[in-house]
């Protein structure tokens, strides 16, 4: 199995609403560090998985939807959810749409998966794993 990551970083405001979170029912602040792997079982005619370049700018395309913004107005965190779990498996599927815009000699080859990992801080990260 052949692998390819990049990763990057996005800053956001979010609270939630479920007493299970205690302090941060409250709003606060968090930059997550975001890293991406995308896995595949051969190689493109370029012998990679994909780009390094155009899988760094997927990824900061998706990565700008979010960035700076306050999770608990955005449409796919309703009710206040945006648990890093929820994090990741929104990443995922943006960039799932973003690779599939890719020209077949760009993109993974058929059977690949994407794998993103949100860290929340150095100690803790959760994750969303998916087909391509
Ligand atoms: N599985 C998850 N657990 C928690 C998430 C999450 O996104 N997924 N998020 C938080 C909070 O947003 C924040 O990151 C940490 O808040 P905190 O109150 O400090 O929670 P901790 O569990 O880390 O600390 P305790 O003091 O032990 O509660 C929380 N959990």
């Amino acid at each position: 199995m052949f692998l390819l990551g990049v990763s990057d970083h996005v800053m956001i405001a979010h609270s939630f609403s479920d007493p299970f979170f205690g302090p941060a029912t409250r709003m606060h602040g968090a930059t997550y560090s975001v890293e991406i792997e995308i896995r595949a079982k051969a190689l493109g005619p370029h012998h990679v998985v994909m780009d390094i370049g155009a899988l760094h700018a997927s990824l900061r395309r998706v990565l700008d939807t979010i960035d700076y913004t306050n999770l608990d107005e955005h449409p796919a965190f309703p009710g206040r959810t945006s648990t890093t779990e929820r994090v990741a498996e929104h990443v995922a599927g943006l960039l799932a749409e973003e690779i599939a815009r890719l020209p077949a000699d760009e993109a993974p080859c058929s059977g690949a998966t994407l794998r993103v990992l949100v860290r929340e801080s150095p100690t803790a990260y959760a994750g969303f794993e998916r087909d391509l």
